[in-house]
């Protein structure tokens, strides 16, 4: 078992990444101050390893809360369920609450933990690839608007992540891919040298080699965690962790939640955004084509839904959160593994980018 830190003062927390963690009861106590526990998940993977964590957890005061699946219940009447179960079964404020799942889990149940009684404790098990790269670090909680991605949250830390790569197992090659949409993602604001490392196992991790995996979990949750200590609240440098998300946002909004997943929006928000840094002279053509084969090859769209005109776009990027004084905002790259948040772009490179994708 590997273990990387999130350096944040008295809210620092730790995240476990190994084999079989699932079932650790020892390492799950340690992070467990009451006696009542309420674990949140969904029912694709409640029937896969809600009974394992049941396990571990014996000697508590276990709740099970067992929510629908997937991107379009990640809404205030859901949220509503989890609240409803705590206190129907009179949790206190000393409940911890474990979010088994996926990012959306992982999103609700930190901000029901943020909310309940006014704040307890949370724990993330991540079981995509996706939360255990990017959403169980860091503390961004929240839940959808229709209008807008995320739009109703908090930032509020874990207590501890632990993530079992052993869950990788069950997981459907499609959100695999959408995991390695954030991996690529931390290769290209931030590491080069991931970047090439990527290219060079992109079929491994694909396959979901255990040993490429574990090293690609563990370098973006290095990353992630810099980023989030550097600026937990994303007053400046934390909005890098954003690149491509922009136009992703505007396209999940657009298409309906779930039909784009969250990591395809990604792929094709971040081969846009780095189509507009080439045309802002920044970055090369030929640096655009190397990170779009990347993309491609880790099996996520390079371009956005054929439905969704110049327009489309900018209403949906309009209530984007990185706007300021209704400015937009948008992480561009300087260099490759250098990325910046700026508002100071031409906007004929804007509207050469969103032009340039219709076709
Ligand atoms: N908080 C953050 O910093 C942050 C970062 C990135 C993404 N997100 C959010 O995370 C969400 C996307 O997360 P996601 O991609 O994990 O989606 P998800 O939570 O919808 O999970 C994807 C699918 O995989 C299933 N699943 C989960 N684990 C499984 C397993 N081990 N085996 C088989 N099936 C499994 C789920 O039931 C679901 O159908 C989005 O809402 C996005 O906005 C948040
Ligand atoms: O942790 C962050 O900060 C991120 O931006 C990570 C993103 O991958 C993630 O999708 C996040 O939920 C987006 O945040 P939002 O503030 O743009 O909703
Ligand atoms: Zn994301």
């Amino acid at each position: 078992m590997q273990q990387l830190n999130v350096e944040l003062g008295d809210r620092s927390y730790p995240i476990y990444i190994g084999s079989d963690l699932l079932s650790q009861s020892g390492l799950l106590a340690r992070h467990i101050s009451g006696k009542q526990v309420c674990v949140v998940t969904d029912d694709t993977v409640a029937p896969l390893y809600l009974d394992a964590l049941c396990q571990a957890l014996q000697g508590y005061q276990v709740l099970q809360v067992v929510l629908p699946t997937g991107e379009a219940f990640k809404t205030w009447s859901t949220l509503q369920q989890v609240f409803d179960a705590l206190l129907a079964a009179r949790h206190d404020r000393k409940t911890t609450l474990i979010a088994l799942g996926g990012g959306v889990i992982g999103d609700m149940t930190g901000f029901a933990a943020a909310c309940y009684q006014r704040g307890v404790d949370f724990i993330q098990m991540p079981t995509t690839l996706l939360s255990q790269v990017d959403s169980s670090v860091g503390g961004k909680t929240g839940i959808n608007h229709p209008a807008g991605k995320n739009m109703l949250g908090a930032f509020y830390q874990p207590k501890a992540v632990l993530i079992d790569t052993d869950s990788l197992k069950t997981l459907p090659a499609r959100e695999v891919s959408a995991g390695l949409a954030e991996i690529i993602k931390y290769g290209l604001i931030r590491d080069v040298a991931f970047l090439a490392w990527l290219e060079d196992n992109i079929s491994g991790l694909r396959a979901l080699d255990p040993s490429l995996v574990t090293e690609a979990i563990a370098r973006s949750c290095q990353i992630k965690a810099e980023v989030v200590a550097a600026d937990e609240r994303e007053g400046g440098v934390r909005a890098i962790l954003n690149l491509g998300h922009t136009f992703g946002h505007a396209i999940e909004a657009h298409q309906g939640y779930g039909q784009w997943l969250h990591g395809e929006a990604v792929g094709a928000g971040m081969v846009m955004a780095l189509d507009m840094s080439c045309r802002e002279g920044w970055i090369s053509r030929a640096d655009v084509d190397r990170a779009t084969a990347l993309i491609a090859a880790a099996g996520l769209p390079v371009s956005p839904p054929g439905n969704m005109q110049a327009n489309d776009f900018m209403d949906l990027m309009a209530v984007d959160k990185k706007v300021l004084d209704g400015q937009l905002r948008l992480v561009l790259l300087k260099a490759l593994g250098q990325a910046v948040v700026s508002a100071e772009f031409d906007s004929a490179s804007l509207q050469a980018t969103l032009a340039a994708d219709q076709s």
